[in-house]
C-alpha cells in the first residue's frame, strides 16, 4: 500500500516535470511580447533587466527539469515538489513583479493586455501543475496577486474589472483546480493499480510456467522441459551438422527399494539421485531431467561420444559413492545403469530416435547385470 502511495506521488512529481518543458517556450514568448509592449513606457535598463531575468530562470528550471528528469526521479517525490515549486514561484514572483512595476506606467488598453496575459498565465498553469496543488498555487497567487492590487488601488474604472476578474479567479480557477486535480489523481491511481495488476499477472503467469516445466518431486527439469529443450537444440544442432548426447540413467532394483524401505524413503532416494545427477549439467545448454518413474535423462548438445560416454561414466560412479543404502542389490548400496546415445545431427532424424538408441544402451546395460554403462552404435540413422 506504502509502496503504491510511493508510486503515485512520483508519477505525479513526472507529469508535473513532464508537462513544465512545454509551458517553457510560452513563458519567454509571453515575456519577450511583454519587453515589446512596455517598450517606450519602463526605461529601457529596467525592461531589459527583468527580460533578462526571466529568460535566465527559464533555462535554470529547464537544465534543473532535464537533470531530475535523466536522474529517473530517484529523489523522495515531496523534495522534487518543492524543488518545482520554488522555481514556480520564482517564476510567479517575476511576473508579478512586471505587473507592480510596470502596470501603472502603461495605458489602458496595454494594461488590459498585460492583466488579460497574466491570467492566461494562471491558466496555463492550472493545466501543467495540475498533479502539484503546491506548485500551481505558489505560481498562481504570485502571479495574480500584484496585477490586481494595482487594479484595486486605480479608480472606479479599474476597479470593476478587477472584482471581475476576483470573481473569475476565485469561482473559475481556484474552485475548480482541487476538483480537477482529484480527477486527474484518480487516474493516476487507476493506471498504477492496472500495471500493478499485470506485473501480479506475469509473475503469477512465470511462476506457472516454471512450475509446468518442473518436476514436482525432484525440483529438476521435468519430460515436458525436457521436449522443449531438445526440439530447440536438435533444430540448432541440424543447421551446423553438430552432435547431441543423449545419456538415460535409471535406478537399478529401485522396486525392492521401495519394498523394503517405503514409498517415502523412495521419494527421497530419487530426490538425492535427481540432485546429483543434475550438478552434471555443467553447460549451459546441458539439460538434466526427470523422463519418469526412476528414469533419468542427461542432454548434451554439442558432445561427441567419447564426452558423453565420459560423462556417464562418472555419473555412475559418483552415484555409486553417494553410498545411499539398499538392502537388496549385491553391493548393498543404491546405483544407477545408464545408455549412451550420441548422433550427428541431420534435419532427416527425429530427436526419438536418439531417445530410442539411449533406452536401447539403457536395457542392455541392465541385461549385462546393472551399475554399468553402453554405448548405442555411434551414428544413427533414421529408420535403423
Ligand atoms: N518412491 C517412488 N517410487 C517410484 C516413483 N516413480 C516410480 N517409482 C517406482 O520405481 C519402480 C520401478 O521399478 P521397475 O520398473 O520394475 O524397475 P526396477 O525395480 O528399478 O528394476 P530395474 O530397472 O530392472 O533395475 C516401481 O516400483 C515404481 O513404483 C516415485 O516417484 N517415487
Amino acid at each position: 500500500m506504502a509502496d503504491n502511495q510511493q508510486r503515485v506521488a512520483l508519477e505525479k512529481v513526472r507529469q508535473l516535470y513532464l508537462y513544465y518543458r512545454y509551458s517553457m517556450p510560452v513563458n519567454v514568448a509571453i515575456a519577450l511580447t511583454w519587453g515589446a509592449v512596455l517598450y517606450g513606457y519602463v526605461p529601457d535598463q529596467q525592461l531589459l533587466a527583468w527580460n533578462s531575468l526571466v529568460i535566465g530562470v527559464v533555462a535554470a528550471r529547464m537544465l534543473h527539469s532535464r537533470r531530475r528528469t535523466l536522474q529517473g526521479f530517484t529523489l523522495p517525490a515531496r523534495r522534487l515538489e518543492w524543488e518545482f515549486s520554488i522555481g514556480s514561484a520564482l517564476m510567479g514572483s517575476l511576473w508579478g513583479a512586471a505587473s507592480w512595476q510596470f502596470l501603472p506606467a502603461l495605458p489602458g488598453f496595454y494594461q488590459a493586455f498585460l492583466v488579460i496575459t497574466a491570467y492566461g498565465l494562471v491558466s496555463g498553469g492550472f493545466v501543467s501543475m495540475i498533479t502539484s496543488r503546491l506548485s500551481f498555487n505558489l505560481f498562481a497567487w504570485t502571479t495574480i496577486l500584484p496585477p490586481l492590487a494595482v487594479l484595486a488601488g486605480g479608480n472606479l474604472e479599474m476597479q470593476l474589472p478587477a472584482f471581475g476578474l476576483v470573481l473569475f479567479a476565485g469561482f473559475f480557477i481556484f474552485s475548480t483546480y482541487p476538483r480537477m486535480a482529484r480527477h486527474v489523481e484518480m487516474g493516476i491511481r487507476s493506471n498504477i493499480k492496472n500495471e500493478l495488476l499485470v506485473e501480479d499477472l506475469r509473475c503469477a503467469n512465470e511462476k506457472i510456467t516454471a512450475m509446468s516445466l518442473q518436476d514436482a518431486l525432484t525440483g529438476i527439469s521435468n519430460r515436458r522441459a525436457l521436449d522443449q529443450h531438445l526440439d530447440e537444440h536438435w533444430r540448432l544442432a541440424a543447421r551446423h551438422k553438430d552432435h547431441i548426447g543423449l545419456i538415460m540413467i535409471d535406478v537399478d532394483k529401485f522396486k525392492d527399494y521401495n519394498d523394503e524401505l517405503g514409498h517415502l524413503a523412495g521419494d527421497e532416494c530419487l530426490q538425492i539421485v535427481a540432485q546429483a545427477i543434475a550438478s552434471f549439467s555443467r553447460r549451459p545448454a546441458d539439460m538434466a531431467a526427470r523422463y519418469g518413474g526412476e528414469e533419468f535423462v542427461l542432454l548434451l548438445p554439442d558432445t561427441e561420444q567419447s564426452g558423453a560416454e565420459l560423462l556417464a561414466e562418472e555419473v555412475r560412479a559418483h552415484i555409486e559413492q553417494l553410498a545411499l543404502s539398499h538392502p537388496t542389490v549385491a553391493g548393498g548400496v543404491v546405483t544407477v545403469s545408464c545408455g549412451v546415445a550420441v548422433t550427428e545431427v541431420s534435419s532427416d532424424i527425429s530427436y526419438d530416435v536418439l531417445i530410442k538408441a539411449a533406452d536401447n544402451a539403457l536395457y542392455s546395460a541392465k541385461n549385462k547385470g546393472r551399475n554399468r554403462v553402453e554405448l548405442a552404435p555411434e551414428l544413427i540413422k533414421s529408420g535403423e
